[in-house]
């Protein structure tokens, strides 16, 4: 599955100054893929690598004839408007456009002479979607997530008996899917009051976020073919931030039998980079499930899936509300936790999403589901952090919440950092909520 090579070394240092901070998103082992242009500036959109505070732009960079090969190819294939290209090329042309970056970024490079006309810094910059995005399905991977809300919704049954047996999911909605940076109004729609036997219609009165991690498919699989448990890992082009707001109250009347509709699909932000699985490498680490659970049926199994089909992928949650944004005062952390603990992996999700055949095309988006981590301050929304709105939190300036009030921005931020391994970052996903449109 993963191997660690030269793109990994801790020691790498690049010509470009500000990737070589150590508290940085994005030094030279990280290189993920983002679609920008300059802002405001009616450029066609085009792809880019990060690299410290700058992008490198790939369409200027492939125009400038800067690498041969394989790499010039996949270089070419991430120029467009979309990564679709890249990502259908495959593993073998990510890797090679990854070494031939590394090696060109770092010190003493003859190729920065050429590279240095390709930065655009990232403060002028504007971020696109990455991908077109055909298809999105959401999981639901964390049972730690899954007891909690289950809690909430299934008070007698939190945890249903399948859990443990299928990575379970719902087939989402792509046309909702924004950058970060994403407004949107309140949603408004159908609920059950609490002890009402008829529904009323208005705005949503139990605003969630998510904390998710979404996967971007890459090479994908024909219909009626499947990708091996064995094989998924290489189909994967990359991760990003997640949040997938949620409605809760719409959720507990629509959601029997079909599961989520409405509640979901009025908008999902993703953070603007993907980090591939090749700069992850270093952060995988054994997937384990507690004693007496059951053994994963055979299309879900696999020796490399236990030795190191997890990722610890560091999460957290702030927030900051329109006051605090008034007060120049910075997001306050709600949450924090790891992707290590999820119950289904990657590889799995893949696995498990075509073996009856269906096909994943370039571009599609998995979702993790919500990554709560064991304990209670680790949940990854606020159902489970203030117990369905019964248990609200303070915010430093005094503020309270129980759900999202109206101007509250949502942050998620990711990273992966240990000792031996250059420390890499996934940047932010911000999303804010506007007051609902007049009903
Ligand atoms: O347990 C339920 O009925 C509902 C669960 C969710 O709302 C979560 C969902 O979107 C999947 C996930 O994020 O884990
Ligand atoms: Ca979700
Ligand atoms: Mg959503």
């Amino acid at each position: 599955m993963t191997h660690l090579n030269e793109t990994h070394d801790p020691a790498l240092r690049s010509w470009v100054e500000s990737a070589n901070q150590a508290t940085n998103d994005f030094p030279l082992q990280n290189l993920p893929f983002a679609v920008f242009r300059r802002q405001g500036s009616g450029e066609a959109f085009r792809g880019g690598v990060a690299i410290g505070e700058q992008i490198l732009d790939l369409a200027l960079a492939a125009a400038s004839g800067a690498f041969t090969g394989e790499a010039a190819g996949a270089l070419q294939a991430a120029s467009g408007e979309t990564l679709n290209t890249l990502m259908a090329l495959g593993q073998p042309s990510w890797s090679a456009l990854r070494l031939a970056l590394s090696r060109a970024l770092r010190e003493g490079a003859a190729e920065q002479a050429r590279l240095a006309a390709c930065l655009v810094p990232q403060s002028d910059a504007e971020f696109a979607v990455p991908a077109r995005i055909g298809d999105y399905t959401d999981f639901y991977t964390s049972v730690h997530h899954a007891t909690n809300i289950g809690r909430q919704f299934r008070p007698d049954n939190p945890l249903l008996p399948n859990f443990k047996w299928i990575p379970i999911g719902y087939h989402g909605r792509a046309s909702s899917i924004k950058v970060s940076g994403q407004t949107f109004p309140r949603p408004v729609g159908q609920t059950l009051p609490p002890g009402a036997t008829e529904p009323t219609f208005g705005p949503c009165k139990r605003l969630d976020y998510e904390l998710e991690l979404g996967v971007f498919m890459g090479s994908g699989n024909a219909l009626g073919e499947r990708i091996a448990i064995t094989d998924a890992e290489a189909s994967v082009f990359g991760l990003c931030l997640l949040n997938d707001w949620s409605a809760r109250d719409i959720q507990a009347w629509e959601y029997q039998p079909l599961g989520p509709f409405l509640s979901k699909n009025f908008a999902t932000t993703i953070s603007p980079w993907i980090v591939t699985l090749e700069a992850l490498a270093p952060y995988r680490v054994p997937f384990t499930r507690p004693e007496g659970d059951p053994q994963p049926l055979p299309y879900l199994d696999a020796p490399a899936n236990w030795a190191q089909g997890a990722m610890d992928v560091q999460l957290e949650v702030l927030l900051q509300t329109q006051a605090m944004r008034d007060a120049g005062e910075d997001a306050a952390r709600l949450s924090r936790t790891s992707y290590r603990h999820a119950y289904w992996t990657v590889a799995q999700m893949v696995a498990h999403h075509t073996v009856n055949g269906c096909n994943l095309q370039p571009g599609d988006l998995l979702g993790t589901g919500t990554l709560s981590g064991p304990t209670l301050d680790e949940a990854g929304a606020l159902i489970e952090l203030t117990v369905g709105g019964k248990q609200l939190l303070t915010l430093p300036n005094g503020q309270t919440r129980g759900y999202l009030e109206d101007g509250d921005a949502v942050v998620l931020r990711g990273w992966c950092e240990k000792a031996g391994a250059a420390r890499i970052g996934f940047g932010e996903c911000v999303g804010t909520v506007l007051p609902a449109r007049q009903v």
